[in-house]
């Protein structure tokens, strides 16, 4: 069985490619870093590691990988495979959609190939792989959107397991937490699917997702906002101050408010939910740095991510939403001059005012309570 992975990076390797093998998949990564190309083609092979007291060693073998700016390889990749994964961000899946839209003509036209993909985006998103379609489907004509519909699946997925910026001389060994959840979208399946070992199967992904995205991201990206304006370089040392952590903790209430509202959790075992994701982002063996976490604030100040969607339903509930609002403002005051949405919205705030680079990035009105709430918290940053 062979899978194709679209982003080597750290969840690629670290994650989703781990479980693929482990499963029996023989792995190619399409990659545009050039240095986990070669390095990839070269050995064949990389190690993961856990960041706990063991720090046990896993090498995945039998992996290869394609230059994921070669076109042409790329759809014959996609011609040749029984799955695709991604894990390249969700804002880069539009600039993939070309090779796998192409590689799905190659499939439709050689009669070998007549049975069903399954294509999963591992990002990230709400609807990461439905929001991959969308940019597939743009590219191919009636007939090949026919043949698509009859052989193609793109099941949404949650995936969480936190894997920093790597600092090894190894650019293929990735360290990893021990936990992991990977969840899939099994109603949007080929019916004869087969299971693999290490995914979680469900009905109606959205309670999965929204309460991954909506607590760990959530929480995370608050860490790291707030982390920064206190100073800090990374998640451990944020969540070791008192006054971060009360934030992250004070949101993680009211987003889960409005998870146990809506999907009908048990109270006690989403609090336990809570505090389980609060070790994971203590974990002494990691060093998570609030750059990473924070990266792409556009993305995360969108109103469907992590941090406007939950205050926004919070609100609609008239739940309390300070905490939530004390992550947007710190978000704006996220001021990491390497990322380009990080200058984007600077540059905005500069240019506009707070209020209205807001309003501009997560579609809320000027007046609307939580962005004055967020803009109020802001100028008392
Ligand atoms: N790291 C984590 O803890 C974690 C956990 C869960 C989900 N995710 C999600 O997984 C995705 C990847 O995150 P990451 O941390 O692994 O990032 P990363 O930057 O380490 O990996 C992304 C990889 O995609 C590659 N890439 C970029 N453009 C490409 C293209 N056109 N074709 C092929 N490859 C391309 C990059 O070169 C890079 O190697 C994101 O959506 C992220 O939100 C990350
Ligand atoms: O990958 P992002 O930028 O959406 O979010 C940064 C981190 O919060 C994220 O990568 C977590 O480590 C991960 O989602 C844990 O499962």
């Amino acid at each position: 069985m062979k899978a194709l992975h679209f982003g080597a990076g750290n969840i690629g390797r670290g994650f989703i490619g781990l479980i693929l093998s482990r499963a029996g998949y023989k792995v190619t990564f399409s990659d545009v870093n050039q240095e986990l190309v070669h390095a990839l083609l070269e050995r064949g092979e990389y190690t993961v590691e856990l960041a706990n007291e063991s720090k046990e060693q896993e090498t995945v073998t039998g992996v290869t990988a394609i230059d994921g700016r070669d076109l042409q390889k790329v759809a014959e990749a996609v011609a040749e495979t029984d799955l695709v994964t991604t894990a390249v961000g969700v804002g880069v899946l539009k600039h993939i959609a070309a090779g796998i839209a192409k590689g799905l003509e190659y499939r439709r036209h050689v009669g070998t190939v007549q049975k069903p993909l399954h294509i999963i985006a591992c990002e990230n998103a709400i609807g990461g792989s439905t929001q991959l379609k969308e940019h597939v489907y743009a590219l191919l004509d009636e007939q090949a959107q026919a043949y698509a519909d009859q052989y193609v699946y793109f099941p949404d997925s949650a995936v969480d397991r936190i894997v920093p910026i790597q600092n090894h001389a190894d650019p293929l060994h990735v360290q990893v937490e021990p936990f992991y959840e990977w969840v899939v979208d099994r109603s949007r399946m080929a019916p004869a699917f087969k299971p693999m070992e290490g995914v979680v199967y469900v009905d109606d992904l959205e309670p999965y997702i929204e309460r991954k995205l909506f607590t760990v991201n959530t929480g995370h990206c608050i860490a790291a906002y707030i982390g920064y304006v206190h100073g800090y370089d990374t998640i451990q040392k944020a969540i070791a101050d008192e006054k971060v952590k009360s934030v992250v903790y004070g949101a993680l209430q009211e987003t889960g408010g409005v998870l146990v509202k809506r999907f009908g959790f048990n109270r006690e075992d989403h609090m336990q939910y809570i505090v389980k994701i609060l070790g994971r982002f203590v974990n002494p063996y990691l060093t998570d740095e609030v750059t990473r976490v924070g990266r792409s604030p556009l993305r995360k100040l969108s109103p469907n991510d992590r941090l406007v969607r939950p205050a926004l339903l919070a609100h609609a509930e008239g739940m309390p939403v300070t905490h939530l609002a004390m992550g947007i403002a710190a978000a704006c005051k996220f001021d990491v001059s390497d990322d380009p949405e990080v200058v984007e919205l600077q540059s905005l705030i500069r240019e506009k005012g707070v209020a209205s680079a807001l309003s501009h990035y997560t579609a809320m009105e000027q007046g609307h309570p939580v962005l004055a709430e967020a803009v109020k918290q802001y100028h008392q940053m």
